[in-house]
Formats: structure tokens, C-alpha cells, sequence
């Protein structure tokens, strides 16, 4: 065993004990096949499954793509400001058994207002159930809203157009969806207009395209953290960067096996990342699709790499220090991780 912890039972404890955030995880990739079925059922909605059973097996994926087309289909349930809510409440139930104490989640509108789904209703069901995950247990979150990148830069300002009545509830922008041909410079003149409305910047960029693409979304989109980054690692001299101007890194172990940016939970750069001074957070992403929420994804990498009580606390702090809380805000969080330490 690793520094610090005599059994694999008490490294796992150790994991469920540590108060994280989690700063990347798609609400409408929370949706689990159960409900699926249940909002289809309630909607009269027809999906292409016979059973809970089948949807699982379902989710065997080659690449990112082969994930997205399932992706799409199965947000398909999603229809009223209600189903919004019951998505949001029960990510947030299994979050807070999972000791997560604040969340930045990622949603798609573009998903939903293609589907003749108000923006309106989407963000209203997910936002109840995030204020009353707030009062009831006291679960902090911030919203950030995606562009499809497969899509247009005119829709994505099309969408922001849409945000701007609720710019009180949203933190920031995201770009995720099929990455490779997708470029972030695409998305340079909405990103712009963003930021000029005091928006937050992250990208989703370094999964399956190049490090120019993570470059791209320092220099040209001006992100304040990178979603997956993994490909960061074949350009030592981004790496010396990412290290050196600290920004946040919001990896998915879980994912990136399930999406074969990895050959094997084994082969994960987690550990590389962390000794080359980078600001890596473990993330679950779409954990319906991938396998686990955010202890799990903390778990496969610690038994694979045999992380260290040392490199726990840290993945844990870099949660908070790379979220969008001020330093009053991350301080309790970063007391009570170091009194476990
Ligand atoms: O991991 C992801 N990558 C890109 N787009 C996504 N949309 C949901 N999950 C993902
Ligand atoms: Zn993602």
C-alpha cells in the first residue's frame, strides 16, 4: 500500500471521507437508464431499449462519437421543467453521498431547444432542484452553460442570446461535444462576448484532439480551466505552461477508459500529471454512461496507481482551488480536507 494507509478498505474510506467538488459532469449525462425509462414512460416517449439491462449493455463505446450519438438520443426523455428537476435532484442525491460539497455543472441547451424544449424550462427545472439541494443539505453549485461545438458559432451566440435573461443563474461557458475538426478558435467571437458579460471561460479540449487545440483555448478562447486536457502531455512545453500559469485540469479516469482515451484505468496519466506540477481534479463526466460518480472515479485511479493519502488530499484541494468559489468561499472546504490530512 501507498504512504499512509494500511489496507485497501481504509485507502476507500479515506476517498468516501474527503470532501470534494466536482467540476465537470454533464447533468443530462447524470441520467440514469432507470429514469430513462421512467420519463419515457411519463412523456410517451418511445426508446430503443426493452429493459434496463439493454440500455447498460448499450454502452460499450469505440470513441467520444459512438458515446455522443447514444448521448443525444437518450436526453430525448427530457421534456418538462419537471424532468429537468428529478435529472438535477438525483445527481445532486448521489453527489452527496459521495461527500461532494459543491458542484459546477455542465448542461446543453443546445441538446434540448433542437428538440422544441424552451431553454426557460430547462433551466428552470435544473435550478429548483439546485436551490433546494442548497437549503436541504447544503450542496453549493454552479451552472455552466455548453456549446455543441459539431454545431455553428452563430447558434452557439444564438443560444447565449437565449442565456442572457438568466445570466443570474448561469457562471459560465463551456464547449464540449465531438471534439477533432472543432476546433476552440470556431467559437472565438462567442467566447469574447462571453467573457465581456463577466462570464466564466473552461473548454472541454486535449480528449481526442491535439495539444494545439488546448493551446488554442489559452490563447484564443482565454479559458480559465481545461475539461480532460489528457493530450496536453505529448508537448512538454504546454505541459511547463499549464504548470507554471496553474490551471486547473478536470480529468475523468472512468471516462477516458470507457472512451478509450486511455488503454487501461493502469496506463492513467493521473500520477504523471500531478508529478509534472499540473492542477489535475478527478472528475466523473457522464457517470450513468461511464460507470461511476465521483468517489468511484477516485477509487479506480487510487487502486490502479496506488495514489498516496498525499495525492488524495491534493486532488481534493485542487477541486476547490479550481472552482469558481472565491477564497472565502474554498476555505472551510480546504480546512476540513486538511483535517484529514
Ligand atoms: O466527455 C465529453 N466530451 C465531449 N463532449 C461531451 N458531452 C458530454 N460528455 C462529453
Ligand atoms: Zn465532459
Amino acid at each position: 500500500m501507498a504512504d499512509g494507509f494500511a489496507s485497501p478498505a481504509e485507502r476507500a474510506a479515506f476517498i468516501a471521507a474527503l470532501p470534494k467538488a466536482e467540476l465537470h459532469l454533464h447533468i443530462e449525462g447524470s441520467l440514469e437508464p432507470e429514469l430513462m425509462f421512467a420519463l419515457a414512460r411519463r412523456n410517451g416517449v418511445a426508446i430503443p431499449f426493452a429493459s434496463v439491462e439493454e440500455v447498460r449493455a448499450a454502452y460499450a463505446f469505440s470513441n467520444l462519437q459512438d458515446f455522443l450519438d447514444i448521448y443525444y438520443q437518450g436526453m430525448g426523455v427530457l421534456q418538462t421543467e419537471q424532468d429537468f428537476h428529478d435529472l438535477t435532484a438525483a445527481y445532486l442525491d448521489r453527489a452527496r453521498a459521495d461527500n461532494v460539497r459543491h458542484a459546477e455543472i455542465f448542461f446543453d441547451p443546445q441538446g434540448h431547444t433542437a428538440r422544441g424544449v424552451a431553454f426557460g424550462t430547462v433551466i428552470a427545472g435544473i435550478t429548483r432542484a439546485l436551490d433546494d439541494a442548497r437549503e436541504r443539505h447544503g450542496i453549493t453549485s454552479k451552472l455552466i452553460l455548453c456549446f455543441l461545438r459539431h454545431l455553428s458559432e452563430e447558434e452557439a451566440e444564438a443560444t447565449l442570446d437565449e442565456a442572457l435573461p438568466w445570466l443570474d443563474r448561469i457562471a459560465g461557458v463551456g464547449l464540449d461535444s465531438s471534439e477533432v475538426g472543432h476546433p476552440p478558435s470556431k467559437f472565438a467571437r462567442v467566447f469574447a462576448r462571453a467573457r465581456s458579460l463577466g462570464l466564466k471561460l473552461v473548454a472541454h479540449a486535449g480528449e481526442e484532439g491535439p495539444p494545439e487545440y488546448v493551446r488554442e483555448a489559452l490563447d484564443v478562447l482565454k479559458v480559465d480551466r481545461i475539461d480532460h486536457g489528457n493530450r496536453s502531455l505529448e508537448d512538454p512545453a504546454l505541459v511547463a505552461r499549464l504548470a507554471s500559469e496553474g490551471v486547473c485540469l478536470t480529468v475523468c479516469p472512468l471516462s477516458n477508459v470507457r472512451l478509450c482515451v486511455v488503454g487501461a484505468i493502469a496506463d492513467h496519466p493521473l500520477r504523471a500529471m500531478l508529478d509534472a506540477g499540473l492542477h489535475a481534479t478527478v472528475n466523473s463526466d457522464d457517470p450513468s454512461y461511464f460507470g461511476g460518480y465521483v468517489n468511484a472515479n477516485y477509487q479506480a485511479v487510487a487502486d490502479a496507481l496506488d495514489l498516496s493519502r498525499a495525492e488524495l488530499v491534493e486532488l481534493a484541494c485542487n477541486g476547490f482551488t479550481g472552482s469558481f468559489l472565491d477564497a472565502e468561499e474554498q476555505a472551510p472546504h480546504l480546512a476540513a480536507i486538511d483535517a484529514l490530512a
